[in-house]
């Protein structure tokens, strides 16, 4: 597979080699990813794409330092990584990701705080604030997350990871449980967010649109077990419409693969 511009500049941030995961249950061993390969560059947004149950969500666990390959390695900024760090902060697509008990402003301080046991009151209070004011939800600091749509809550997880300041950003599925509308929105926003504070990110979802839309580059996973089928160039794509000839001529060539997948090995999308 040749390199994308984009491999050959710096060095990446983010380094997946030949990973292969595995789970073990009572009654067989489950291979989730086979020898995957990936490199994720300071500030660029890689998407890993590709159908249900091909290992992307195992993957981002495994670069949260949740689950350990079997065989390969993680590493971020060169050291290896062998559990979760405030380096890597994670958004999931549950609701449920705040602690209910707790304010807007208290659920984005209470992990900074945790983290940074010799920050001031006022510096946590400040940093808070900025990436709540980011995320547009200033108004709602005194808020309960029951008080919250489903897209307000999604934008408080997102602002209290980034207010963390992590190396990179895990992101899976995190809009997949809002409606369309919302979604699309929330798509919109989180570039903006990139283009205001350009922070790294590991994005997964299912949905080829939302790749196109999000990344700057797109790695695109074969069904189970999840081996890379390939790694695609989607800035250009990502600063378009989405109805423009590269967006659209993106969409095709990914919905050829996958559906090229799911015929050769009946996995589905
Ligand atoms: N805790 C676990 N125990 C056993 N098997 C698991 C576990 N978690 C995931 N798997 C299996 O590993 C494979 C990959 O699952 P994973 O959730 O990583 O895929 P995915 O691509 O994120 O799927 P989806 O898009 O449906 O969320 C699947 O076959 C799944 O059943």
């Amino acid at each position: 597979m040749s390199p994308s511009p984009s491999d050959t500049a710096s060095p990446p941030l983010l380094l997946v080699e030949g990973v292969t995961l595995q789970y073990k249950t009572v009654s067989s061993l489950i291979t989730a990813t086979w020898r995957v390969d990936f490199a994720v560059k300071r500030s660029e947004r890689l998407i890993l794409l590709g159908p249900s149950g091909c290992g992307k969500s195992s993957l981002l666990k495994c670069v949260g330092g949740f689950i350990a390959p079997v065989e390969g390695r993680v590493t971020l900024a060169g050291r290896e990584i062998t559990a979760p760090g405030p380096d890597r902060m994670m958004v999931f697509q549950e609701f449920d990701q705040l602690l209910p008990w707790k304010t807007v402003r208290q659920n984005i301080e209470f992990p900074l705080r945790e983290a940074r046991k010799g920050a001031s009151r006022s510096d946590i209070a400040d940093k808070a604030g900025l990436y709540m004011d980011k995320v547009g939800l200033s108004k709602f600091a005194e808020s309960y997350p029951h008080q919250l749509s489903g897209g307000m809550k999604q934008r408080v997880a997102i602002a209290r990871a980034m207010a963390m300041e992590p190396e990179i950003l895990l992101m899976d599925e995190p809009f997949a449980s809002l409606d369309a509308l919302t979604r699309r929105n929330m798509q919109e926003e989180l570039r903006t967010l990139w283009q205001d504070t350009r922070f790294t990110l590991l994005f997964v979802t299912h949905s080829i649109e939302e790749a196109i839309i999000v990344g700057s580059r797109i790695v695109v996973l074969s069904p189970h077990p999840g081996q890379v089928k390939a790694v695609l160039d989607a800035d250009s794509a990502a600063d378009d419409a989405l109805g423009s000839d590269r967006a659209r001529a993106l969409h095709e060539e990914i919905s050829a693969m996958l559906f090229a997948e799911r015929f050769e090995k009946g996995g589905g999308i």
